[in-house]
């Protein structure tokens, strides 16, 4: 498949960077307050809502575990078809997806994980089931790539939290995507389509193969974006972006790929639960930020996603609301679908 427009010498697109260096939940209990913390809390904010999306490093993930994970990733991978297809999950991008049409060179399998936070049994259920006979140097990398995104994930959604002063508890659940992308005959070739994430936020991981584009926010070019060796980038999903009132931008990314060289990439996505209604805080609606989209279940926008396999404003034909003034200064909200 040969790159529409723009798919060729683009200027890579500038994203925030930031060093979490040793940051985690203990950052949060003992140095809130602290100025560096606010700082950082501050700027991740910031690049949430100006570009949906900026990448880090963390102690937390050593070099010798990015490479495990790699490594891991090849191997599994290189299983035969028959056996990358006993994956099986009736939720829509879960099951083992080969070589399809639309996206010819990505295959892809999606874990479930119903509490991400506590235990990693549905990645132990899924090492076992591609080898019978076990295979612990995968199973430990990616149990333990695993358990640090999904605490990244944790992190970001509390900096987010923290800076616009609100007190949530969170109990989300989250998915794990392991990705290789199949180098394309032509010079260049859509790895994935365009599309925004419907998470909270994602994680994502890579080899060393460039890849991954976004759209920047109030602009339909694509830029590509320059993941610096041993980082990580973080985006906003289409969840995040509804439940803070479109504060924080779900921005849209592709993959397009043009090397010589396979891509692999693995993604943590923390997601709402099913049962979860999405609605926004009382303290991030006012007269300067009127409701952008009516609560909605999670679960039926997961499903209006799935049936409708509306790729552009997904969210928003969904639950988007038009504002528009009356004489009494109130507003009408209409429902676009
Ligand atoms: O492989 C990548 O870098 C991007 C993957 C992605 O966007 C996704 O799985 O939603
Ligand atoms: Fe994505």
């Amino acid at each position: 498949m040969v790159v529409p427009a723009n798919g060729g010498d683009e200027k890579p697109y500038e994203i925030p960077f930031f060093d979490f260096g040793a940051a985690g939940e203990e950052e949060i209990t003992t140095a809130d307050g602290g100025a560096r913390w606010r700082d950082l809390c501050d700027k991740v904010r910031q690049a949430c809502e100006t570009h949906g999306c900026f990448c880090f490093t963390t102690e937390k993930v050593p070099a010798k575990l990015r490479e495990g994970m790699a490594e891991g990733l090849r191997h599994l991978f290189d299983l035969p078809v028959e056996t990358k297809e006993r994956h099986v999950n009736p939720k829509p991008y879960r099951s083992y997806l080969g070589k399809k049409d639309a996206v010819p060179y990505l295959e892809s399998f999606g874990i479930d994980d119903h509490a991400p936070d506590v235990n990693d049994d549905a990645l132990q259920a899924f090492t076992a089931v591609m080898w019978p006979q076990g295979n612990p140097s995968f199973r430990e990398s990616a149990s333990e790539m695993r358990g640090k995104m999904v605490d990244m994930n944790l992190l970001i959604m509390k900096m987010l939290l923290a800076n616009y002063g609100l007190v949530t508890t969170l109990s989300p659940t989250s998915y794990f995507r392991l990705m290789k992308y199949n180098v394309p005959p032509a010079a260049a070739g859509i790895g994935m389509v365009a599309h925004t994430d419907k998470s909270t936020v994602t994680i994502l991981g890579q080899n060393d193969v460039q890849g991954l584009e976004v759209q920047p926010k109030h602009d339909d070019s694509w830029a590509p974006v320059i993941i610096p060796e041993g980082a990580f980038v973080a985006i906003v999903g289409d969840a995040l972006e509804a439940w803070s009132n479109g504060r924080v931008h779900s921005v849209r990314h592709r993959v397009v790929l043009r090397g010589e060289k396979e891509r692999y990439s693995w993604g943590s996505f923390l997601m709402p639960k099913d049962d979860a209604t999405i609605e926004a805080p009382a303290e991030l609606v006012d007269k300067d930020h009127p409701l952008l989209y009516r609560p909605f279940a999670y679960a039926d926008f997961l499903l209006y996603c799935s049936v409708s396999r509306l790729k552009e404003d997904a969210l928003k034909v969904f639950a988007g609301l038009s504002t528009s003034p009356v004489d009494d200064g109130e507003r009408v909200y209409t429902a676009l679908l």
